[in-house]
């Protein structure tokens, strides 16, 4: 039997492999979701795991927890084989998914931890003290004795996030966890997530389509591409291999249209004006110039009025790795 490693990567994979067989028409076809796959995911870290539809993605999480069987190739979560020891994982591992409930549905929120507090063993002080601790976190003292099936979305997701993260599991899986979610609910939900890691140091995985969620929470990114990694780092570099600045907007006071010539920062990039040079737009990498040394720049030659700053999204971050690949 393998023993759960306490000091090796949380999660390690090499040549990871699944595939589907699917019908069409008459016909049997084989897909590809997970093209050898070599992952290496060590403790305390939080990595955005990223890409487009039909990817890979929730393929590749399905058999780190142990739901799906690899076709071929080796996979190790918290130093344990998935499938064979789904149950001693279980212990280590809380998986979130955005769109599907692992709550009881009629059950009130409090009487769902109490069973998932027994289904983990435990002991009566330790439950009492992590659900006092996550209900204070995440504010969800309001509706505890409500169904879960009458909860908004973001109540439920923060229910969800606790239930996952009762027995205090080593690694988290979030499957998107802020897709749906307003704004408050999203900054929320992330402070919550980053100040778990900080005090338990529990490694966090995420799938999200929403650059917020990576640039609060990850330090590294992982992108796949058709089952296998395009890129891996930090989003500052892969920004800086495709290219995705963020975007300052600026309305004058009165039209400046030689502005783009003036303000010559590292890192900026006047990408053009409208209005007879009333509004002018700059790409910048954050790395390389704040927002407020680029608007200080342009306050010398203009008087701004309004200014809007643009994050770069994922779907165009992946779309430009995508391209560059083919
Ligand atoms: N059970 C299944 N049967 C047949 N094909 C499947 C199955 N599950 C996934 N696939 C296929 O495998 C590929 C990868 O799917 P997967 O769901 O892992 O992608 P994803 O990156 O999670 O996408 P999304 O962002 O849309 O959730 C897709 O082509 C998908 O259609």
């Amino acid at each position: 039997m393998s023993s759960v490693s306490m000091d090796g990567p949380i999660i390690e994979t090499h040549g990871l492999r699944r595939t589907f067989t699917v019908r069409d028409g008459l016909r049997r076809r084989t897909v590809v979701a997970v093209e050898g796959l070599d992952l290496r995911i060590e403790p305390g870290e939080a990595v955005g795991y990223i890409g487009a539809n039909g990817a890979g993605k929730s393929t590749t999480i399905k058999m780190l927890t142990g739901i799906l069987v690899p076709t071929a190739g080796e996979v190790r979560t918290c130093g344990l084989r998935p499938v064979p020891d789904r149950r001693r994982l279980a212990r280590h591992v809380g998986v979130v998914f955005g769109q599907r409930s692992q709550l009881w549905w009629d059950l009130p929120t409090e009487e769902s931890f109490e069973l998932l507090a027994a289904i983990h063993r435990l002991s009566p002080d330790d439950a009492r003290s992590r659900r006092s601790e996550l209900v204070e976190r995440l504010e969800l003292d309001e509706f505890l004795t409500t169904p879960v099936r009458q909860l908004s979305l973001g109540q439920r997701m923060r229910a969800e996030v606790a239930a996952a993260l009762l027995h205090r599991p080593r690694l988290v899986i979030l499957d998107e966890p802020t897709i749906g979610l307003d704004v408050l609910s999203k900054q929320r939900l992330r402070e919550f997530l980053v100040t778990e890691r900080h005090e338990h140091g529990t490694t966090l995985l995420l799938t999200t389509h929403d650059m917020g969620d990576v640039e609060r929470l990850c330090d590294r990114v992982v992108l796949v591409d058709r089952g296998s990694v395009a890129f891996e780092g930090t989003l500052a570099g892969l920004s800086r291999t495709v290219g995705a600045d963020r975007v300052l907007t600026v309305d004058l006071a009165e039209p400046v249209p030689d502005l783009g010539t003036v303000a010559t920062l590292p890192g900026v990039r006047h990408q053009g004006h409208e209005g007879h040079g009333l509004r002018h737009r700059f790409a910048f990498d954050a790395e390389q110039t704040t927002v407020v040394a680029l608007l200080a720049a342009l306050s010398a030659h203009a008087e701004v009025r309004d200014l809007a700053i643009e994050e770069p999204d994922v779907e165009d971050v992946v779309r430009r790795v995508y391209a560059a690949r083919r």
